[in-house]
């Protein structure tokens, strides 16, 4: 399956390093203030051990101690309290600006990568990955700062405390090193399939709900319900393998974890029997190793999530990663359309256009005709700017159409297919799409170019009117005008039209084609024809066979070449007797 790809470690590091650069002192700031509550944290063990010996000694100021230990405990608590509070803050900016991030550039993609990857990959991305991602940043990478910070600067004290005793932490940390590399190197692996298969979920839930009712119509119910249970028996699967590898790392970790305290007591007696350490220095370090016990076992309780949401992270900079861009060119010097050569397929392995020649003048009238599957519909989106030629090129006015910025692109070239969505939302924004200065009085005059001012006039809220689920539904004849008004606002010179009007009954039909003829008048046409008669109307017709253009001319032109519009022609004059 076809997937949007994982952004790479160099795309990665630069997101950290942007990231890191945007809120440098805001970091700083909670690094700081996590630095100085361990601290206040490690002066505590240190007061302990003074009371052990001052009782063993049988020295004073136990009070004095005791009120030190009381202020350094709250000023601990204080500090911690406010080092989360900024740290939660900062977490919620950078997850905000990472799901601006995405939708932008989710935006960004060409509409081909989309199609051709399907919408369940890029859900999965934006909810459950975008989740994992939330659900670290709110609650694992505060515990994980905290407790690497804790683990760090009490390591350092307790080496300053006895260099002797702390050899136990160098044994504890040789085993965690050794343990963490076998785990982090397996875990991507593992992690990344997983997610695969909760897209895959996700892909065959959405086309599911989709086509609940093709599915019901054809008794394909059965089908769907087991190519879900498929899908998410492989999600468990990936999360079971997952789960082994957690099972197999953790007994070593958890070893490495309770080592040091056994060493230190070890080392501890025999160094005590000979003088070489003393009995508060033994009580310090042990205070150290329990103040280290909490966030060791915060850092191995986090693991886990830190990585499958590092890999979710790489999943939602990965869109990212395949964006094609748009870069804004000079812009068209004429509006003359040249295709040259044209080589296109939706996959690697499998070539459908095979090398498409083509010149349409201004104001020209073309229809594409051509069985079914000869490639017709995909010469249009290359046609239209939608995706761009693996070979060749597909110029208007001397520009490259797939390389226009959208807004230029709107201006020159537009697809009108038969998907007529309508977007939840006012009319007004469901026409002003193509992002634009619109007067309402330029909106009305639209909807009235396509015979759409008596439906817009009966709306309680004219162009405030909610449209869409939930609201007003709008008829899918209407959607098509509304479609086409949007042709109207963005005005472009050429208009490809791609089964507009197949899936309206009769009359419908006939009353959006008046409509659409009135949009289309001076504009270059380019229709591709599934109902020859178009094509008679056009100025030139062009048959498509195969991925190739194998005659192009008039109408009269090819009926009297008698070559394979002759056929077609005669195949639907029998297939429409047949019909009567
Ligand atoms: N999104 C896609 N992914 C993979 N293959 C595709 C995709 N869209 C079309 N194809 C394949 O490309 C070939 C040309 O399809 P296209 O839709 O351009 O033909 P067409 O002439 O418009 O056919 P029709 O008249 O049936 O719409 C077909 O073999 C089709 O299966």
């Amino acid at each position: 399956m076809l997937r949007l790809p994982l952004a790479n470690g160099t795309q990665t590091r630069a997101w950290v390093s942007r990231t890191f650069r945007a809120h440098r002192a805001e970091m700083v700031t909670v690094l700081v203030l996590y630095c100085a509550a361990t601290v206040f944290g490690l002066v505590g063990p240190q007061i302990l051990g003074r009371l052990v010996d001052s009782v063993t000694g049988g020295g004073g100021a136990i009070d004095t101690l005791a009120l030190v230990f009381l202020t350094v405990l709250v000023a601990q608590a204080v500090l911690r309290r406010y080092a989360r509070l900024r740290g939660g803050m900062l977490g919620e900016r950078v997850l905000a600006e990472t799901r601006e991030g995405f939708v932008e550039q989710a935006l960004l993609l060409p509409l081909g990568t989309v199609e051709a990857v399907g919408t369940g990959d890029l859900l999965s991305r934006a909810t459950t990955d975008a989740d994992r991602i939330d659900f670290a940043v709110r609650n694992g990478v505060p515990e994980v700062v905290a407790a690497l910070i804790t683990v760090l600067l009490t390591t350092v004290a307790m080496v300053l405390t006895s260099p002797l005793l702390a050899l136990g932490l160098l044994v504890a940390a040789v085993l965690i090193g050794v343990s963490m590399r076998w785990y982090w190197r397996r875990v991507p692996s593992v992690v990344a399939p997983m997610l695969d298969c909760w897209a895959d979920v996700q892909t065959s839930m959405h086309e599911t709900a989709d086509g609940a009712r093709t599915a019901e119509a054809l008794g394909m119910t059965e089908q769907r319900i087991a190519r879900g249970n498929r899908d998410l028996g492989a999600a468990r699967d990936g999360e079971f393998a997952l789960r082994r590898l957690v099972v197999a790392w953790l007994p070593s970790a958890r070893f490495a974890q309770v080592l040091p305290l056994v060493v230190i007591l070890v080392i501890g007696a025999w160094a005590y029997e000979r003088h070489l350490v003393a009995l508060g220095t033994i009580a310090t370090m042990l205070a150290y190793m329990q103040a280290i016990g909490g966030p060791l076992e915060e850092l191995l309780w986090w693991t886990e999530d830190v990585q499958v949401s590092a890999t979710s992270l790489r999943r939602v900079l990965g869109v990212r990663g395949d964006r094609r861009d748009r870069v804004p060119s000079a812009g068209p010097r004429g509006r003359e359309i040249v295709v040259r050569d044209v080589r296109y397929g939706y996959t690697a392995d499998r070539e459908v256009l095979h090398g498409i020649d083509l010149r349409v003048p201004p104001g020209q009238r073309l229809a594409i005709v051509g069985p079914s599957g000869a490639g017709k519909s995909t010469l249009g989106r290359l046609l239209a700017g939608v995706a761009a030629p693996h070979s060749g090129s597909v110029t208007i006015g001397g520009a490259e159409v797939s390389a226009l910025a959208d807004d230029v692109l709107r201006g020159e070239v537009l697809l009108l297919t038969q998907e007529h969505h309508v977007f939840a939302g006012t009319l007004r924004e469901n026409l002003t799409l193509p992002a634009g200065e619109w007067t309402d009085e330029t909106l009305v005059r639209a909807l009235d170019a396509v015979g759409l001012s008596e439906w817009s006039g009966s709306l309680p809220d004219g162009l405030d009117t909610r449209l869409g689920a939930g609201a007003v539904a709008v008829p899918a004849a209407t959607a098509q005008q509304l479609a086409l008004a949007r042709v109207v606002l963005a005005d472009p010179h050429t208009v490809v039209l791609d089964e507009a009007t197949s899936l309206l009954d009769t009359s419908s039909a006939r009353h959006l084609e008046r409509s659409l003829n009135r949009v289309l008048a001076g504009r270059t046409v380019i229709a591709i024809a599934h109902r020859l008669h178009t094509a008679a109307a056009a100025d030139r017709v062009a048959v498509v066979e195969d991925g190739r253009i194998t005659e192009l001319g008039s109408h009269t032109e090819l009926l009297a070449a008698d070559g394979p519009y002759a056929r077609l022609v005669a195949a639907a004059e029998v297939s429409a007797s047949t019909a009567e």
